[in-house]
């Protein structure tokens, strides 16, 4: 018999491996989003100082396409919320 073999997993070990997983993940996903908000209110700034418009309407339809492209239907409201949270940052983050 060889002693060595590593025993079988439990459903909660599989959990406890994911869940370890996903929060590593989140917070990866959430300093992503941090620095997509703080490259957006840079964008921003210097649009607005150069006398253009916060909003650029057709950017944000291809913003809004890559995520419908990449996930589905559930991809716009991704987007979506991705915008809200960039749109109209421009001074620094509070
Ligand atoms: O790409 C730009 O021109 C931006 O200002 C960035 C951004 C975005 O966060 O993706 C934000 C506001 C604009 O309405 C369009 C897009």
């Amino acid at each position: 018999m060889d002693d060595t073999t590593t025993p079988p997993q439990t459903s909660e070990d599989v959990i406890d491996a994911g869940r370890t997983r996903i929060d590593d993940l989140d917070r990866r996903i959430i300093a992503l989003i941090t620095e997509r908000v703080d490259i957006s209110a840079e964008i921003q700034r210097v649009r607005v100082a150069a006398g253009g418009a916060r909003v650029q309407l057709s950017r944000e339809m291809e913003v809004i396409a890559r995520y419908r492209e990449g996930l589905g239907k559930p991809g716009t409201t991704v987007a979506l919320t991705l915008l809200e949270l960039c749109r109209g940052r421009v001074g620094p983050r509070a």
